[in-house]
């Protein structure tokens, strides 16, 4: 069997289209959304990312928000911006690049950010509101794999989910979004502490994997016919010497499974059309 593959960058182009509408209708309403990025250092990953997401903001006609501090800003720089964006009224939701330099308290940056203005949906007091069933901006991840297998008919009620990762922005809130009352699933929470990992991932209907080690699922681990979803992005150095991603995921599971979310190709492009998407929404709510 060859595995049915999910195309997240398809996906992604089909919401970013049902955004255009939305950021229309708003532009009747003389409200447009804008997208903040607080991007500190000169990482060229995290500078492509950011790029990208501005790219993504120009296509569905959101208004980009760029602060660019540098490698050597101090805390105090970075507070201020953030004090900045929670009171510019044309900022709807922005996000704080990670990794932060080493030199600044990340948690103390991220609880700056006005919660109603959390782009990400990673803020504690969001997080919080996510672990109580109330309404929150929901991380961009988590939110753009259920949508993915929503719109791919991958049923999740009753479906027995191995997820391989505890991650704060990945593992641990997917669980939070897939036992919802609304999805229903049953989820198993491994990680890289979990003994016999290929006892719990053969068990179960959807395997997620966002461990972070390249080619952690291989393809004995997977029942036939499952759905695999590979949400690991590593950074290794090719044969060629050049620098590239890789999953989790073995290329061999797609011979084994039913359904495949590939990396790349899958989860990144649901990430950042999540992004837009929580931008959008934290705009309709305005007044
Ligand atoms: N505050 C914050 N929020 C984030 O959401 C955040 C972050 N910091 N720091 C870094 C990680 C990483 N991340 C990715 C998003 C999309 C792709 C993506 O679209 N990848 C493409 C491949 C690369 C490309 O072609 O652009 C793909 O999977 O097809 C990858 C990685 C968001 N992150």
């Amino acid at each position: 069997m060859t595995a049915t593959i999910l195309d997240g960058k398809a996906t992604a182009a089909e919401i970013k289209d049902e955004l255009r509408t939305r950021v229309k209708a708003l532009a009747e309403r003389g409200i447009t959304p804008g997208l903040g990025t607080v991007l500190v250092g000169e990482d060229p990953g995290s500078q492509a990312y950011v790029n990208g997401k501005h790219r993504d903001c120009a296509e569905v006609g959101i208004a980009s928000i760029r602060r660019e501090l540098p490698a050597d800003a101090t805390q105090e720089q970075l507070d201020a911006v953030l004090t900045e964006l929670n009171a510019d009224p044309g900022c709807h939701g922005y996000i704080v690049q990670l990794p932060l330099p080493a030199h600044l308290d990340t948690q103390r940056a991220l609880e700056l950010i006005d919660p109603d203005k959390d782009a990400d949906g990673l803020h504690p007091v969001n997080l919080g509101r996510l672990v109580l069933g109330y309404d929150a901006p929901l991380p961009c991840t988590p939110r753009g794999i259920v949508e993915l297998l929503r719109r791919h008919d991958v049923p999740l009620r009753g479906a027995k989910v191995a997820l391989v990762g505890r991650g704060n922005t990945v593992g641990r809130p997917l669980g939070l979004l897939l036992t919802r009352r609304s999805e229903n699933a049953t989820v198993t929470l491994c990680h890289t502490g979990t003994l016999d990992l290929a006892a719990q991932t053969r068990e179960a209907d959807i395997v997620i994997v966002a461990a972070g080690v390249p080619g952690l699922l291989t393809a004995d681990m997977v029942n036939p016919g499952a759905t695999v979803v590979d949400v690991g992005i590593t950074r290794v150095i090719g044969a060629d010497g050049k620098g590239r991603y890789t999953g989790d995921v073995d290329p061999e599971v797609a011979g084994v499974a039913g359904k495949l979310v590939p990396m790349p190709g899958g989860v990144g492009p649901m990430t950042r059309a999540m992004l837009l998407t929580n931008v959008v929404e934290r705009a309709e709510r305005q007044d």
